[in-house]
């Protein structure tokens, strides 16, 4: 094994996603089975001892592909020479808590963490942010990172994606590797807007194949968007593994290219496609090639999926806003 192994930095790594997603990095299902790993570990130092217990479990793994593991409290040294970052440390809602406050709390760990990056990230650094609300606190750490191209700040709607493939592939009846081209628009929130009119089924769309708009509106686009929400009533615990598992299907997408003939989703950078306005960080159909996420072009947009995703990407607008009256953009 002669590769310099590829240094990945993890924020919250103490935390539930961490504890699904770590393992999976070392194990070589981030980047592939030949790229030897270092993980950097970000944490508040009341849970860097936690982190070390996770880090011992990892050595215990003796994964080939593993070649160090740090532990930092401070983003200044975590990102430092880090070629993908993995931003799933956040602030969580609480009991009273209004949007703004999130926002301003996140700000808090985001705004450094961009400029940390800006400071002593490696040049070919992608970075991926889970923690939520995910599109923004990305559009936040961006802002803080000018000398970063700004395409390389990306959200995570990649479990959305996945989930809305599940839910298709059941009510069709089949697998869920005969859709393609299915597309998670705007937001990662409840306003996201699950598109089956391009997605292709055995030679028909994700749409024609269902032939049931009260199903696709009263069923498949909330239970799609609200999954969230009830995943956290089921388990008292908000989605890890499954959030864990897209983080890893995002990045080994971005890194290795995603398959010809299919689509996938992420929040990226707007280049002003399908009237999302520029800069915004928002989920578009993409594919990935040479290394770079594209913006799938010339999709017809009908009404019904037009006021979707204005609707999505409207709340993103409020969000930018909220967070630009505030400093931290
Ligand atoms: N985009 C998505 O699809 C998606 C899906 C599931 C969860 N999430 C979000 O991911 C985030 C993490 O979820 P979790 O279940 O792992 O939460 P968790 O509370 O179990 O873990 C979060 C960890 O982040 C750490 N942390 C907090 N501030 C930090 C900072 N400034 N620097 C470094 N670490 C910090 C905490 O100490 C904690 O260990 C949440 O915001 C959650 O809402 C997003
Ligand atoms: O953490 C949450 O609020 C839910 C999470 O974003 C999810 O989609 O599972």
């Amino acid at each position: 094994m002669a590769q310099v192994p590829v240094n990945v930095t993890v924020t919250g790594a103490a935390g539930q996603i961490g504890y699904a997603l770590l393992f999976r990095i070392a194990s070589g299902q981030l980047l592939g089975a030949d790229t030897p790993v270092k993980l950097r570990l970000l944490e508040i130092p009341q849970a860097v001892k936690a982190a070390e217990g996770t880090a011992m479990e990892l050595d215990d793994c003796a994964f080939p592909l593993l070649q160090g593991i740090d532990i930092f409290d401070n983003p200044g040294q975590a990102f430092q020479g880090a070629n993908v970052a993995l931003l799933v440390g956040a602030r969580p809602r609480t009991k009273g808590m209004e949007r703004g406050d999130l926002l301003e709390a996140n700000g808090g760990i985001f705004k450094p963490q961009g400029e940390a990056i800006n400071a002593g990230a490696a040049d070919d650094i992608r970075v991926l942010v889970v923690g939520n609300p995910a599109n923004t606190n990305a559009l936040i750490a961006q802002a803080h990172a000018p000398d970063v191209p700004s395409e390389r700040f990306t959200a995570m709607t990649r479990l959305d994606h996945n989930r809305a493939l599940t839910q298709l592939a059941k009510k069709l009846g089949v697998s869920v590797n005969e859709i393609k081209k299915l597309t998670i628009w705007g937001n990662h929130s409840a306003t996201q807007y699950p598109d089956i009119f391009h997605a292709e089924v055995n030679g028909t769309t994700g749409a024609k194949a269902v032939g049931d708009q009260a199903w696709l509106e009263n069923d498949f686009i909330p239970t799609v968007a609200k999954r969230g929400a009830a995943i956290i009533e089921a388990r008292g615990a908000s989605s890890a593994a499954s959030a864990a598992n897209a983080a890893i299907d995002h990045v080994y997408d971005w890194v290795n290219g995603t398959p010809e003939g299919d689509w996938t989703s992420a929040a990226i950078p707007s280049d002003g496609s399908y009237g999302v306005p520029e800069g915004l960080i928002s989920s578009f159909p993409v594919v990935s090639r040479d290394g770079r996420w594209e913006i799938v072009q010339g999709l017809d947009i009908d009404e019904f999926s037009r006021s979707r995703i204005d609707a999505s990407v409207g709340e993103l607008v409020e969000e930018r806003d909220a967070v630009r009256k505030l400093g931290l953009i």
